[in-house]
């Protein structure tokens, strides 16, 4: 799987985001989407994951030598981000099992693999709606990384989530991001520290008009 940036640059009104972004994600490696609150880490993950375009430039996706619609790529992608929200009426089961019905599990894992992975099987029959913003955040982390998509894409993966977290967070990269192609958005280093690359998205702001 490759993604492939040429010139590629976003605004909001007459507000540009980033500019010029030239770059190529490619399996097997991991990316951090670094910069400060507000800098457009978030918009440039969405340009990635195709919900929305760029403003100037081009985004190209290939699997295994084929070009894939920009429409189609979500297929291949599995993405965790506050601003995605899970379903809060369903218990833990009913998530999971919906989840699943879209995005295929990895290879060898179950249901009760996932659940326990989560550390979550006296709750299996809890409503989403009565989970705290911790448990909501390792079961969005879970579902991403358990399914069987070439892409992940990580938004502030450690949002809510205490010193344990951390750490499990950090335990499921070593167990199954290997031969993937890993995005991680984040300001903080131990979301990010396993990543070969950086882009910085301070690299892409307009430069101002010199005289
Ligand atoms: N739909 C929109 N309309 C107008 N402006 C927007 C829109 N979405 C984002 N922005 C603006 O784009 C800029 C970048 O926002 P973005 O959420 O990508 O930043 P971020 O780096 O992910 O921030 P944070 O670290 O706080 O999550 C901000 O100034 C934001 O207000």
């Amino acid at each position: 799987m490759q993604i492939t940036l040429e010139d590629t640059g976003r605004r909001f009104n007459r507000d540009w985001i980033f500019k010029n972004i030239s770059y190529t994600f490619t399996s097997g490696n991991s990316y951090a989407i670094l910069g400060s609150n507000g800098s457009g880490k978030s918009t440039l993950l969405q340009i990635l994951n195709g919900s929305l375009g760029p403003s100037k430039g081009k985004i190209t996706y290939t699997l295994n030598g084929a070009v894939i619609p920009t429409e189609a790529i979500y297929e291949h992608l599995s993405l965790a981000a506050p601003y995605l929200e899970l379903i809060e009426d369903f218990s833990l089961n009913e998530m999971i099992d919906f989840h699943f019905k879209f995005k295929p599990l990895l290879p060898n894992i179950s249901k009760q693999d996932v659940i326990a992975l989560l550390n979550l099987s006296t709750n299996a029959n809890k409503l989403i709606k009565y989970f705290s913003s911790g448990m909501k955040q390792r079961l969005k982390l879970v579902l991403a990384f358990c399914s069987d998509t070439p892409i992940l894409m990580l938004d502030e993966p450690t949002s809510n989530l205490d010193t344990q977290g951390i750490e499990w967070y950090r335990d499921l990269v070593q167990q199954f991001s290997a031969g993937r192609l890993t995005i991680v958005c984040s300001n903080q280093l131990h979301e990010y520290d396993f990543c070969q690359n950086q882009l910085n998205i301070a690299d892409y702001k307009a430069q101002p008009v010199t005289q």
